[in-house]
């Protein structure tokens, strides 16, 4: 395309990861043209540096942990090589071909190129090969340019180059020793698959006094409990005070606040994100640059006088979650679609985020919430009765394998007998959560889920003990 020229359609999108990519969709789908701006890779961070590569690589600490409870079985040596290669196969070997074949059959048009605000409706797209190409929307521009971790600054830490999640997600080798900043899920999910696939030292440093500290307190207490059954290091109360890594990709020296320093082969930093709205011409529109972008329950820019702009996933700083950036995308297409045709807005559409998101960390034992921890609940001023079950003792586990072990969260509102939260903690409880959001998004009344009998011997029979638990 030539330098300059301008193009029109109906929603141009920032950001190709699962947030715009399925804006588009559902722009499209309600009748309007499209296109999407990416600079990377189609199919965004989740696709290549985040979700799915850190799955591929926990998946083998999985299974060893299932193979160890079950006595007569055993795990041979972990080919480190192969289970790389399948977290390459997972991440299409770095090629987003066939998200772009994707994106050009919803059909939208692929747009690969750095994007940025150029004033209302504008958006300045710079090529790789130094072009420019100027779009401009008839309806909206919805920014889904996602989030950037951080990195503290401790003295010395950004000159060390040390890991982030790209670089640790992207790993072509085990570092021998490996020290992590944070005690958040990235640090608690990279920290377990580092040390199962052959870290020999790994130490986590948490400043405060828990891992996962926004989840239900027990959660970081079982997770810290294997931890140190693995023989992962977790340091609570331990700042990070300077590093020292005086050869580029040689050994690093870690002095904490306590204790003696710590040398190792990498540093993991694992502390958190920011928005990606830097260099995005956000100030051309009037909007502070380098913050999240605000939004309103359609995903609309509070800030933008008359409404043309959005913003979906992380870079709205709401939930930093894949599904729930698709879920807030999935509103957002569809209110621009209906603004467009001037309909009523459709109905569910002030939900985003609401109830509270599902989560899972996907470490042994999974941590998996939905809704409000008990903390949360009583803090918004509910009349709270907590319920609690020891998972370990439901036959269905039981049946797993020796030494299962987890507790199940049941958060009740008492004036209304619906859930406000649960929190499963236990190996392999992902695929229960969905019931538990099921329940506290339809707020389904507690003496009618009474009625939902789980199968024997499944663990799902945790629904059962805690609702006896709660004297049904
Ligand atoms: C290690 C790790 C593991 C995670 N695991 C999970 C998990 O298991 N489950 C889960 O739900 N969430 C997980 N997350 C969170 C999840 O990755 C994010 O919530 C999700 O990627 C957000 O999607 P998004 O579309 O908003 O942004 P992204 O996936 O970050 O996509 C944004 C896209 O915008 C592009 N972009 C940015 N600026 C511009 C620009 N100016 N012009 C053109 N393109 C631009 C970027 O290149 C990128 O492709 C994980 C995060 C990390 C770091
Ligand atoms: N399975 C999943 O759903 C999954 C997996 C990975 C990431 N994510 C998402 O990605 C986002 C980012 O993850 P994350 O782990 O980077 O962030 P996080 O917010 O979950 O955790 C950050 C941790 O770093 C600590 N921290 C912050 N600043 C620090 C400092 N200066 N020194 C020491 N510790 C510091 C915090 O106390 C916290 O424990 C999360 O919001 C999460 O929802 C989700």
């Amino acid at each position: 395309m030539e330098a300059g020229v301008a193009d029109e359609f109906d929603v141009i999108v920032i950001g190709a990861g699962p947030a715009g990519e399925n804006v588009v969709d559902r722009a499209v789908r309600g009748g309007l043209t499209a296109a999407i701006v990416e600079d990377r890779l189609a199919g965004g961070e989740c696709s290549y540096w985040a979700c799915v590569p850190s799955k591929a690589l926990l998946r083998p600490v999985d299974l060893a942990g299932e193979v160890a409870r079950v006595p007569g079985l055993s795990l041979g040596e972990v080919d480190v090589a192969k289970v790389l290669a399948r977290r390459d196969e997972a991440v299409s070997n770095f090629d987003d071909a066939g998200q772009v074949r994707w994106i050009e059959s919803v059909p939208a048009e692929f747009v690969r190129g750095r994007g940025r605000l150029d004033g209302p409706r504008r958006v300045r797209v710079t090529t790789a090969d130094g072009g420019e190409r100027v779009l401009t929307a008839r309806q909206a521009v919805v920014l889904a340019t996602g989030s950037t971790a951080v990195v503290p600054p401790v003295p010395g830490l950004a000159e060390a180059s040390p890991w982030t999640s790209h670089e640790v997600t992207a790993t072509t080798a085990v570092p021998e020793r490996l020290v992590v900043l944070g005690g958040g899920v990235v640090a608690c999910e990279m920290a377990q698959a580092m040390h199962g696939l052959g870290t020999r030292q790994t130490t986590v440093l948490v400043r405060g006094g828990r891992l996962l500290n926004r989840m239900e307190p027990f959660a970081g207490d079982l997770l810290a409990e294997s931890f140190a059954d693995s023989g992962i290091d977790v340091r609570t109360h331990t700042d990070l005070v300077r590093v020292e890594r005086p050869e580029p990709g040689g050994k690093v020296t870690a002095h904490l606040s306590d204790g003696p320093p710590l040398e190792a082969d990498e540093l993991l930093v694992a502390t958190g994100r920011r928005a990606a709205t830097r260099d995005l011409g956000l100030g051309s529109v009037g909007l502070p640059d380098d913050a999240p972008v605000e939004v309103d329950d359609s995903m609309r820019a509070t800030a933008i006088a008359d409404g043309w702009l959005y913003a979906v996933g992380d870079v709205n700083g709401r939930v930093l979650l894949t599904h729930m950036g698709k879920y807030q995308a999935r509103v957002c297409g569809d209110v621009i679609a209906a603004r467009a045709r001037g309909d009523e807005l459709p109905t569910m559409r002030d939900l985003a985020g609401g109830y509270g998101a599902p989560q899972v960390v996907f470490t042994d034992p999974q941590v998996c919430a939905v809704g409000r921890t008990e903390a949360v609940a009583r803090a918004e001023g509910f009349r709270v009765r907590v319920v609690d079950y020891d998972m370990g003792a439901v036959t269905g586990a039981y049946l797993l394998g020796d030494g299962y072990r987890g507790k199940a969260r049941a958060v009740v509102d008492e004036d209304r007998k619906v859930l406000l939260g649960v929190t499963f903690v236990s190996p392999g409880a992902a695929e229960l959560l969905h019931a538990a959001t099921i329940a506290v998004t339809a707020e389904v009344p507690l003496d009618r889920l009474w009625h939902a009998v789980p199968s024997f011997p499944t663990v799902s029979e945790i629904w059962l003990r805690l609702l006896e638990a709660y004297g049904l």
